[in-house]
C-alpha cells in the first residue's frame, strides 16, 4: 500500500447568510410537535411511557450489529462478546433484553404466515400479507403505554411460530426488522426512526460473507434468494426510508475508481432537520458545506485515505443535513482527532465515541463510517430518551403544582 501523505485540508463554504441557510435555521427551531397526549392528561402515567425506536433494513444489512453498538452505549451489554439474537427471554426467542435499559423486539415475530404457508402462497416474508400489522400495532401501543404483551415468536430454525413470550414494557423499546415504518399506525408510535440503506452490491457481498460462512448456504442459493426478494424489497421495504429521521446510506467508495469489492466504503449519515429531541451532528461549522481530508500529522491514513464531507440537501422532500465519510481508519484510537471536530454528538464526556468504537473494534464496520455513524446514532437515542424523560418529569411536576 502506498503511503497516503495528503495534509489535513478543509474547505468550507458558509451558508449562514444564504436563503437556504436561513431556511435551515428556521426549520431547526420548528421542531416536530410533540403529541400532547404524550405529556398531558395524566402526566404521571405519561412519565412511565416507553420510548419507541424503529430500526428498518433488509435482512443482512447490519441491524443486529447496530443493536449491539446501541447496547454498548446504553450500558447493558454489547461488549466484546455481546448477546446475539436468540439470547432473549428463552432459547429460540428473537428478543434482546439490554439490562434494564432497553428491549429489542424483532419484527420477524409478526410473520403471520410461517415458512410453509409463504411457500404455498408464493409470498416472501417482505410481503405485508405475510405479516400481522394489526397485532404489531396493538402490541407496540400496549408496550408504549406501559402494558406487558404476549408476543408471538417466529422460529428461524423451524420456520414456524412458537408459543408466545411475555414482553414487559421497557424504558426504550427498539422494534427492528423489515417493516417498522410500513404501517402508518405503528409509524406514528415511533419517537425516532432509523433506516439502514445498503447499496445492492454491498448487500450482496455482506450476505455472501455471512450466509456462506455462518449458515452454510451455497453461492447460487444466496444469489437466487436475493433476486427473489428484490421486487418485494423495492415495493415494501425500501420506501420506508422516506419516513426515517436518520438514514445510514452505505455505498462503494469514490476514492478508488471502479472499486467493487466493498472493502472500502462511502457512508452517509442523513439526518432530518426539525426532528424533536434530535439535533443533527455537524462537522466544524453548522450550516456550512465542508469537505475535509484529515490525513496528515494527526491521523495516519494508508491508501486511499479518508475524506469527510458535510452539508445540507433534500431527501424525499425533507430538508436534511448529511455527514459523509469515505475511506477507513488505520488506527482506531486516532479517531479522537476526528471526534474533536464533530459537534452535537450527545456524548457524556470527551472521547466517548472513540471509546465506544475501541470497545467494539471487533464488530463489522468498526474502521469505517458504518461503525462511526451507528455509534453516533446510539448516543443520539440515549440522549433522546433522556430528553423525553426530563420533559415528562417536568410535566409531572407542573401537573402536581396545578392540583
Ligand atoms: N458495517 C459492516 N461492514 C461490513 N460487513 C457488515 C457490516 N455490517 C454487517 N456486515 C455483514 O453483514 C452481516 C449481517 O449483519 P447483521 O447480522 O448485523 O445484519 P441483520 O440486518 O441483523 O441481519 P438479519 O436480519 O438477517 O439477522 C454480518 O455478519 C457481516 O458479515
Ligand atoms: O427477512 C428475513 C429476516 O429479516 C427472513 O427472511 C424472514 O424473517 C423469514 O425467515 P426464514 O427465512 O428463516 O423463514
Amino acid at each position: 500500500m502506498a503511503a497516503f501523505t495528503a495534509h489535513t485540508t478543509a474547505t468550507a463554504t458558509s451558508h449562514h447568510h444564504s436563503p437556504a441557510g436561513t431556511a435551515a435555521i428556521l426549520l431547526r427551531s420548528r421542531r416536530r410537535a410533540f403529541s400532547p397526549s404524550r405529556v398531558s392528561c395524566s402526566a404521571s402515567a405519561a412519565a412511565n411511557k416507553t420510548v419507541v425506536i424503529g430500526l428498518a433494513a433488509d435482512s443482512g444489512c447490519g441491524k443486529s450489529t447496530f443493536v449491539r453498538r446501541l447496547a454498548g452505549v446504553l450500558g447493558g451489554g454489547g461488549g466484546a462478546a455481546p448477546p446475539a439474537r436468540g439470547n432473549g427471554n428463552f432459547p429460540g426467542s428473537n428478543t434482546l433484553v439490554v439490562g434494564d435499559a432497553a428491549t429489542v423486539v424483532c419484527l420477524d415475530d409478526y410473520h403471520s404466515l410461517d415458512r410453509a404457508a409463504r411457500k404455498a402462497r408464493g409470498l416472501t416474508a417482505l410481503d405485508p400479507r405475510a405479516n400481522d400489522f394489526d397485532l404489531m400495532y396493538e402490541q407496540v401501543r400496549a408496550l408504549k403505554e406501559g402494558r406487558a404483551v404476549d408476543k408471538p415468536v417466529y422460529n428461524h430454525v423451524t420456520g414456524r411460530l412458537d408459543p408466545p413470550e411475555r414482553v414487559a414494557p421497557p424504558k426504550i423499546l427498539v422494534i427492528e426488522g423489515l417493516h417498522p415504518m410500513y404501517d402508518e399506525r405503528v409509524r406514528d408510535l415511533l419517537d425516532f426512526s432509523i433506516y439502514l440503506d445498503i447499496s445492492d452490491e454491498l448487500k450482496f457481498a455482506w450476505k455472501i460473507q455471512r450466509d456462506m460462512a455462518e449458515r452454510g448456504h451455497s453461492l447460487e442459493s444466496i444469489k437466487a434468494s436475493i433476486e427473489a426478494r428484490k421486487p418485494d424489497f423495492e415495493a415494501y421495504i425500501d420506501p420506508q426510508k422516506q419516513y426515517a429521521d436518520a438514514v445510514i446510506e452505505v455505498l462503494p467508495t469514490q476514492l478508488i475508481p471502479d472499486e467493487e469489492e466493498g472493502k472500502v466504503l462511502r457512508v452517509r449519515l442523513i439526518m432530518k432537520e426539525g426532528v424533536r429531541h434530535f439535533a443533527p451532528v455537524y462537522l466544524f461549522d453548522e450550516g456550512s458545506t465542508i469537505t475535509w481530508i484529515p490525513c496528515g500529522r494527526k491521523l495516519s491514513c494508508s491508501y486511499p485515505g479518508i475524506k469527510f464531507a458535510y452539508g445540507f440537501g433534500a431527501y424525499y422532500g425533507h430538508e436534511v443535513s448529511v455527514l459523509e465519510m469515505d475511506g477507513q481508519f488505520d488506527k482506531l484510537d486516532e479517531l479522537i482527532y476526528v471526534e474533536t471536530h464533530l459537534s452535537n454528538m450527545s456524548t457524556r464526556f470527551y472521547g466517548e465515541v472513540t471509546q465506544q468504537m475501541l470497545t467494539h473494534a471487533g464488530f463489522p464496520g468498526s474502521s469505517n463510517g458504518t461503525g462511526l455513524f451507528q455509534t453516533i446514532l446510539g448516543l443520539k437515542i440515549r440522549d433522546l430518551y433522556e430528553q423525553i424523560v426530563a420533559e415528562r418529569a417536568a410535566a409531572v411536576t407542573a401537573d402536581a403544582l396545578n392540583v
